[in-house]
């Protein structure tokens, strides 16, 4: 399996930021993003140059264009796409002149970004949806539960139902969907994956079925949509619970009769695809709220797989632990690190609310992080969340440091820049930690997915404006 590109995203617009790496990882590739030239600066002295660099051109300490011409310096090879609202003709030469590969003016639409990315990066190994990286990871797994599953996915690999899988985040759902995608007649055609609830509704129609150039505002050319994209293949929708009510109903009509319209289109799309649908959420009970349509739920849910959350296959953690150090330190080219047997009693102490995702996180952290060969359970109690200090003062007193500084300089936007701030390090923290799904990092934060949504701000919105 070849390894992703690697993308570095710059932008100080946190929402922009955010959109755009989930398009690029979306597309397959690894991507890293910084909120300001420096950083990614500093961060090019401790790890490998990307392949391809997106940077913003206006941004408070170093502009995009001296980032530029520092970057040069260093990797005169590296492709660099400049994106800037700024569309004058000094910009975008001064951008040129740098040795700006391409020149994205803002507002972009993101699969442009995305076309852009896929042709700066030429002879790549490219990696569409199909083969996303994840899918080197096979799955894991020696409990009796999981040896269940595992017949499972081979029985139900050949028959051509609906499959619903449910577990909570993390339990490896879009694995088991790949698994029984690669077992089955359809394994040489294409898996397409989309998570419903990384998509504003407004879009996911479309993103669903396609639209016709100028189907709406913004639609400026046609794009073929993920059931298309999947025709012979399989249509992976995860988080289907938050398919917002109207395209239930569409999706329960294109599953019945196979054919549909493109947004704004004319032209019956027939198309042959297996739909793999997957939830945390408890169905049945939103299907008695009213908030999910029981015809919808009765075709999918033909035949359902129930992940067990790794905290009932406890077993199933020295192994997964062993894999994800072994994956970790091929990837960061270092010697392979194991886990102090005493270490590994903690690890199996440990509820793991996040599950597999959570565990996985956490031995890359260490593989990057720890200092010896073995890792120590003192290493762990650093990086085991909830094992670590977290004491309030640790940065209140900062806070109230940089309080009784602004208000000696006379700043009398102290709160509502604060609060500003505050809501900022705290989102982004939260969804670097759950690797951009919002719907968990509201959760992990005690917020819900809307507010979440409304603090990122509606960016793609505004990039379609
Ligand atoms: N049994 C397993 N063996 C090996 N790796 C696993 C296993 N289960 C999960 N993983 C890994 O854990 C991570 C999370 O898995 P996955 O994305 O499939 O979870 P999910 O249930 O779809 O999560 P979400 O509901 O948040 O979308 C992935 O990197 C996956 O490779």
């Amino acid at each position: 399996m070849p390894t992703p590109s690697r993308l570095w995203v710059i932008d100080d617009d946190r929402a922009v930021r955010f959109v755009l790496a989930e398009a690029l990882r979306d597309a397959g590739y690894a991507v890293s993003a910084f909120e300001g030239a420096k950083q990614a600066l500093a961060a090019l002295a401790d790890e490998p140059a990307p392949d391809l660099v997106f940077t913003d051109v206006r941004m408070p300490e170093m502009d995009g264009l001296a980032f530029l011409d520092a970057l040069k310096a260093k990797r005169p090879d590296l492709p660099v796409i400049v994106m800037s609202a700024y569309t004058d003709v000094a910009s975008t030469a001064g951008a040129f002149r740098g040795g700006a590969h391409e020149f994205l003016s803002k507002p972009f639409d993101l699969d442009e970004a995305v076309a852009l990315a896929e042709r700066a990066l030429p002879q790549r190994d490219v990696t569409p949806p199909a083969t996303a990286p994840e899918i080197s990871n096979e799955l894991l797994g020696d409990s009796p539960a999981m040896r269940e599953l595992f017949r499972a996915i081979g029985r139900l690999a050949q028959a051509p139902l609906g499959v619903l899988i449910t577990g909570e985040t993390g339990t490896g759902k879009e694995l088991v969907a790949r698994a029984l995608h690669r077992e089955s007649p359809r394994a040489r055609k294409p898996f397409v994956a989309l998570n419903t609830a990384a998509i504003p509704a407004e879009l996911l129609e479309s993103e669903l079925f396609g639209h016709e150039a100028g189907a709406f505002t913004g639609a400026n050319k046609r794009h073929v949509g993920r059931f298309e994209q999947a025709d012979g293949g399989t249509l992976f929708l995860d988080e289907i619970g938050d398919m917002p009510a109207a395209l239930q109903t569409r999706l329960l009509r294109v599953l019945a009769e196979g054919e549909f319209f493109r947004v704004g289109g004319r032209e019956l799309i027939k198309v042959d695809v297996r739909v793999i649908a997957a939830t945390h959420q408890d169905l049945e009970a939103r299907v008695r709220d009213g908030s999910f349509r029981a015809d919808l739920l009765h075709r999918l849910d033909v035949v359902r797989l129930q992940l067990p959350p790794l905290r009932d296959r406890k077993g199933d953690v020295p192994a997964l632990a062993a894999r994800f150090l072994a994956q970790a330190a091929k990837k960061l080219g270092a010697t392979a690190k194991r886990f102090h047997p005493e270490s590994l009693k903690r690890l199996q102490q440990h509820d793991w609310p996040g599950n597999v995702r959570e565990l996985e996180n956490l031995c890359w952290r260490l593989a990057a992080l720890a200092p010896g060969e073995a890792i120590t359970p003192r290493d762990l109690g650093n990086a085991l969340r909830g094992g670590g200090t977290n004491d309030p003062g640790d940065w209140t007193r900062p806070l109230a440091q940089a309080v009784r500084e602004a208000l000696a300089r006379g700043d009398t936007t102290l709160h509502a820049t604060l609060r500003e701030k505050f809501d900022q390090v705290l989102l982004e923290t939260a969804l670097d930690h759950t690797e951009g799904h919002r719907q968990l990092a509201a959760e992990k934060l005690g917020l819900g997915r809307n507010t979440v949504t409304r603090k990122l701000g509606t960016v793609r919105g505004r990039n379609k404006s």
